[in-house]
This record gives C-alpha cells, structure tokens and sequence, in this order.
C-alpha cells in the first residue's frame, strides 16, 4: 500500500499476512459464518455424558480392533475438550460454573465469598500480607484502576482462605504469589470480607512532580518490587492513593495504563534521606572557588562601557553551603499563561564562563520588544557618562543597607567598598511592561524567587565535555580577576575543568530545580533550545507548583 511508508511497517505486515496461524483463523472464521447462516441446532446437547455412556458401554465388550481404537480415540484429551465445547455451545451457558459451595461449611464461615477471576497477562494488581498475630493472608493493598480494583469483588483488609481450591493458612505470601503465577485463566479465591467499612471517598486527583530518580528494584524497602512504578527526576505522576503512609500508589500522568504501582511517600522518602545524611555526614557542597561569579554576571551586560565594568564584586550573601529541601516530590497543577499577563521569570543558571552572559546577549538582539534585563542599584558614584536608572540606580550606602535590612535585593554584594544589588523591584519593572526578564542569579537565591508572583522558569546551562570545550572555547575570554580587572583572559584548562565539577555539583545539589537543562556546546544549537523552551513556556500548558496557581 502506498501509505506503508517504512520497511519494518511493510515487513510487519508482510509476515503477518503470510502467518499460517492467521489463514488458519479466517478459514475458520468463514466456516462459522457459512454455519450461522444456515442457523444448525444441536444434535444433541450433552455429547460428552453421550460418549462417557458410551464408553461404559464398550468397556464390557473390549472385542475388536475398532472398539478399542474408538474408546482410545474418545479418551483423547483433545476430543474431550471439544466435546466439552461443543456442549457448552449447545447448551448456550456461558457463565463460568462456580464450585459447588461445601457442605460443611461452619457458622464462622457464612461470611465467606467464591471469587472468580479470569487473569490474562495482566497483573492482579493487589499485594497481601500475613497477619503476624493470627497468621492470616490479607489482602494488603489494592491497586488502583487494576484488575482487581475493576473486579470490585477484592478489598483491602479481605481474608484470603484458598486459591483455586488450596488453602493458604500458614503459608507464607511468597508460596501464596506463586500458586497464583502458576495458575492461567479462571482463579477461584475463597475469601473472608474484610469487616470495616470501607471508605469510598473519591480521592481527589493530584500530580506530582518528582524531584528524585526512583527505580523500585534498587528499593529493599518496597513490599512488592514487581508493583513499584520507577521515574527520574522531573516526571510527571499522578498520585491516586494516599491512605497508607509509607506507600502512596501512583502513575505517569502520560501512561495509558489506568493501574496505579507503589511509590515511597513524600514522609518515608523524607525520613529515608535524613537518616541517610546522618549516616554519612554528608557535608554540603561547596559550589565553585571563583566565589561572587554569578554577580559579575548580573551588572555586567547592564554597563554600558564594558571596558570599565569587567570587575568582580564580593557576595556578601554568599550562602554557598546552604543546603537545599529534602527533594522529594512537588504538588503541581497545569498551568498556561494568559495573553496579556505577566511572563513567568526567565532565571539562568551555570558554573561561571559556561556562556550564560552570551546566550543572553543573543535573545536580547533577536528581540529587544521581547526581552528585558534588571537594572541593578550601586551605592558608588555616579560616572560622567552615567545616567541614573539606565546603568545603575544610584542610590545611596545609607538606603542601600536599609533595602538589605527590608529584604529588598534578590542579591547583592560588595566590591571596593561599594555594594551592588539586583533588587526585586527591578524585575518587577521588567516584567510590567509585559516583556520576558532574564535573569542570571546564584543558585541559593532561586528559593526566594519562586513564588506564584515571579513564577521562575530556571533553565540550566551546562558545559559540554572537556573535549568539546577545548575545541570550541578557542577563542573564548572570561574576565580575569581583581588584579586586572580591564582584561579578559582566555579560559584555561583549568577553568574548564572548574566549570565542569561545578556544574556537577550544583546538578547534584539542586537539579531538581531546573526545569530545563541546556547543554552549551555549539553556541549557535544552544541558542535555538533555548529560544524554543522559552517559546513553549510562553505559548504552552505545562506544569508548575499548584502554590503559584492561587495567589
Ligand atoms: N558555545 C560556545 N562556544 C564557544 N564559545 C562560547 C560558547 N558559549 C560562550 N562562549 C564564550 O565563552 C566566554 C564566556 O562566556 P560568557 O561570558 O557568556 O560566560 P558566563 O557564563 O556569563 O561567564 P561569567 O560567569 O564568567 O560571567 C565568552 O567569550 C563567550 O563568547
């Protein structure tokens, strides 16, 4: 067919077509149809008590050749179950037969209930545990959406008395799930109902973002590897159970599958990374020797006369040993901006000369109407050429400090007996006249800025492999240091293997963080993700904290 574009289509359905168990099905398909038209009735609707009658019969007279090839040929698994059905086609019952109830069931058993299931590949998508002190099989949990969950026979707390006619008292889970594996089609459990009443509140849906990697076959602590749901950072779940403390049950927002697995609770992930961090004493990292980088960065492209402005400031907020919250999981709600109102915050972050200044720059030029850039607050003199309000705000050492003490600097710091500041209100006026700010700040301040006002979207810019930067960063300058604060100089070795463990560590430390990472390898691709990740943001629904949702 011309629409059968690629080979492994075509080669697909090639041999589908060419499989004999196929032309099998239809020929039989097309016999049945042959069949139905001429709408037969049975013969008779019991063929196999006619052929056990039969049978018996014969037994007597074991006399020729025939007879006894007969009764061989009758008592062929095969035929018998084609005779089995042909009745059941016959008789037109189609109901599973349930097991005949015992007789001698005692008083304590009238609760009791016959289940029957038929399992396909599916899990049955329920956990059981033994009762330490009565030594019973309980259903632990059951999985949402799985089978089941859909059946509505099986319950949460439900005494399992026997699986297809075993009975499970004393024996351990593990034998239980494997009675279980091995048996296909129809399983019959005979269950105690649980005596509780069961709460049928309709949870309410919430998604997650998770903030850790997670595979439940690195768990020793889940109960049932086999029901774990595994995801990376980022991930998007649904969290649909909530009632056990230890195991919530969720899945992938994206996956087709309605049938929800284990995950670690947000209480237990936390517990388990505190005592984790206790046990190793973890210290935080420090992020990067060249201390204050990222306030160079913020004044930087806001001087007009770079030849005079390539100088580092001390950061006097320089929390780098801040540790950041247990990352475990966040509440998230989606979200699309509305035309007309504000721009969530562009933040970026990376290990000093990674390029965060040149990709800035870029999208500044490819659109001015669209980008915005703060203007920082100094206390030092105003120079000649300088006016107040384009370069800097000059303001000063007085108020400066009493803007430190009101908390109204993103971050600031100190240089030469000057303090310089990005102030939250310079992003504010950014963002008023409708345009995208971006921002370059230290990694400990995104904390402060993410709030339903400012709404950061942090993007991540990442240095390539040593490899590459030795080959691309030919020709690039960072700004050498106080000493020479007129220079630039080219980035060396040892800058390069610097940018590469400080980006390292501070993915370690926050990566949960970032909602892009963006790999600064050839400047030119760097630039186009960038440019693309900010345009969906702008344009598309996606995820954020449901806290920035309701301001
Ligand atoms: N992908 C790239 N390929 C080649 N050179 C690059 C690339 N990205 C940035 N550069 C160059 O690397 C140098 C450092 O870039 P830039 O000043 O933008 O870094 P930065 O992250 O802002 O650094 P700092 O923290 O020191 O301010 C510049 O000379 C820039 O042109």
């Amino acid at each position: 067919q011309p629409h059968v574009q690629s080979p492994e289509d075509h080669y697909f359905l090639h041999n589908m077509f060419g499989e004999k168990s196929l032309h099998s099905l239809v020929k039989i398909h097309e016999k049945l149809k042959h069949y139905e038209d001429r709408s037969p009735t049975p013969v008779v609707n019991s063929a196999e008590t006619l052929v056990s009658d039969l049978a018996n019969d014969l037994q007597s007279k074991m006399v020729s050749v025939e007879i006894r090839e007969l009764l061989k040929l009758l008592s062929k698994p095969h035929v018998k179950s084609l005779l089995s059905v042909h009745d059941t086609v016959a008789q037109g019952s189609y109901d599973p037969e349930l097991p005949p109830l015992p007789d001698d069931m005692g008083d304590e058993e009238d609760s009791v209930k016959i289940i029957r299931l038929v399992k396909n590949k599916e899990p049955l998508g329920a956990t059981i545990k033994r009762d330490d002190r009565t030594g019973a099989i309980i259903v632990a949990r059951i999985m949402k959406g799985g089978a089941a969950d859909r059946s509505g026979l099986i319950h949460v707390g439900d005494e399992l008395k026997e699986v297809n006619g075993t009975p499970v008292d004393g024996k351990k889970p593990e034998e239980v799930i494997l009675i279980l594996s091995e048996s296909e089609g129809a399983i019959t459990f005979k269950i105690a109902p649980a005596v509780k009443d069961e709460p049928s509140t309709k949870e309410p849906k919430m998604f997650v973002r998770a903030l850790f990697d997670y595979d439940p076959q690195d768990d020793r602590a889940i109960p049932c590897k086999e029901a774990g749901v595994s995801f990376r950072r980022g991930d998007i779940l649904q969290v649909m159970c909530q009632d056990d403390g230890t195991w919530w049950q969720a899945r992938h927002h994206t996956d087709a599958n309605p049938r929800a697995g284990l995950i670690p609770s947000k209480q237990f992930q936390e517990r388990r990374f505190a005592q984790r961090q206790s046990a190793t004493l973890l210290q935080p990292q420090k992020i990067s020797s060249r201390r204050s980088s990222a306030l160079r960065r913020s004044f930087r492209l806001s001087r007009r006369d770079k030849k005079t402005n390539k100088s580092m400031y001390e950061c006097k907020k320089s929390d780098l040993y801040d540790t950041a919250d247990v990352p475990t999981y966040e509440e998230v709600a989606s979200y699309q901006r509305q035309s007309g109102t504000k721009h969530r915050l562009v933040v970026l972050v990376g290990p000093t000369g990674v390029g965060l200044n040149e990709l800035k720059r870029k999208l500044l030029i490819s659109d001015p109407q669209h980008f915005g850039l703060t203007i920082p607050h100094t206390s030092r003199q105003k120079r000649m050429q300088e006016s107040d309000g384009v370069e800097y705000h000059f303001i000063s050492r007085h108020l400066f400090e009493a803007d430190i003490h009101n908390n109204k600097f993103v971050e600031y710091g100190e240089y030469k007996g000057h303090y310089y500041g990005t102030s939250l209100e310079s992003v504010r006026s950014v963002l008023s006249k409708n345009k995208v700010c971006l921002l370059d700040v230290q990694l400990h301040t995104i904390k402060h800025l993410r709030s339903a006002e400012f709404k950061p979207f942090v993007v991540f810019v990442k240095p390539p492999s040593i490899e590459r930067l030795r080959e691309t960063r030919k020709n690039a300058k960072i700004i050498s240091s106080k000493e020479d604060k007129n220079s630039a100089k080219a980035l060396t070795e040892e800058d390069f293997q610097e940018m590469i463990s400080a980006a390292r560590q501070m993915e370690a430390q926050y990566g949960h963080l970032f909602e892009k990472v963006i790999v600064n390898d050839d400047l030119t691709t760097a630039f186009a993700q960038l440019r693309e990740a900010l345009k969906k943001v702008e344009a598309e629904t996606h995820w954020i904290p449901v806290s920035w949702t309701h301001s």
